[in-house]
């Protein structure tokens, strides 16, 4: 087996996580693109097109990383990529602060100057992102994007899928649905419910996708 990762993305977030991913250690063998992606990602190789995936494994690679923004394809090349073999690793700054207590899924992004704090649980998936900070016995459910320098207070629950825009504000005690959209800069003082999205100080829904 190949000890080097392969990470699905090759745009902006893939840069990122690329980046994370050698501060800590890790050799990258290449990014899997799409057919208009870049030749190289932060000077990695690009190979253009999921079906690398496969011919990848078949050579030994094992270890990888899902470095695409969009909670939705994260979580969707993520199961496929399991279903072929492969073991999703971490991607952790070692500028992030992270509790001893917390409790940490797989194939997690938490980027540099997030904090995360005691006994928080980040489940597989989530990204963390630059100067987030998430304060102590938060659940934050697979899939979930908390962009960067938003601030969660205490007990806070963030539902599957869902993506807290750059810049957000949770009070404590606070339960957001699945596949739920805070815009940029919101302030939540109140739960929302499932495929709601909510903008504004204080937030108010704007949108409501029906449940499926
Ligand atoms: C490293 C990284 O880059 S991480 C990236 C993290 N991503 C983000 O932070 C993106 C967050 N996205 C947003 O804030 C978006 O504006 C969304 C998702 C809330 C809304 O996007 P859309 O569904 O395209 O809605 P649209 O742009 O049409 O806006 C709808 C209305 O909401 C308003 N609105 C949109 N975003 C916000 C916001 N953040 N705060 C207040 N009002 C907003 C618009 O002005 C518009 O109002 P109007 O109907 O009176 O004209």
């Amino acid at each position: 087996m190949k000890d080097e990762v392969v990470v699905i993305g090759a745009g902006g977030h893939a840069k990122v996580c690329v980046e994370l991913l050698q501060a800590m250690g890790h050799r990258i063998a290449y990014c899997v693109g799409s057919a208009d992606s870049s030749d190289h990602c932060v000077g990695v190789p690009v190979l253009k097109g999921d079906e690398n995936l496969k011919k990848l494994r078949q050579a030994g690679y094992q270890r990888l990383f899902v470095a695409i923004g969009s909670n939705a394809i994260r979580v969707r090349l993520a199961s496929l990529a399991l279903e072929q073999g492969y073991q999703l690793v971490n991607a952790i700054s070692p500028h992030a602060s992270i509790s001893p207590t917390a409790r940490l899924g797989v194939g997690i992004a938490i980027m540099a100057g997030a904090v995360i704090n005691a006994e928080t649980r980040i489940a597989d998936l989530a990204i963390i992102n630059t100067g987030a900070t998430i304060d102590h016995d938060c659940e934050i459910r697979t899939g979930v994007h908390i962009a960067p320098q938003c601030c969660l207070a205490g007990n806070v629950v963030v539902g599957r899928m869902s993506l807290l825009g750059i810049g957000c504000k949770v009070i404590p005690e606070i339960k957001i649905g699945d596949e739920v959209t805070v815009g940029a800069g919101g302030v939540v003082v109140a739960s929302l419910p499932n495929r709601t999205t909510a903008v504004g100080v204080p937030v108010r829904i704007i949108k409501q996708l029906p449940d499926v």
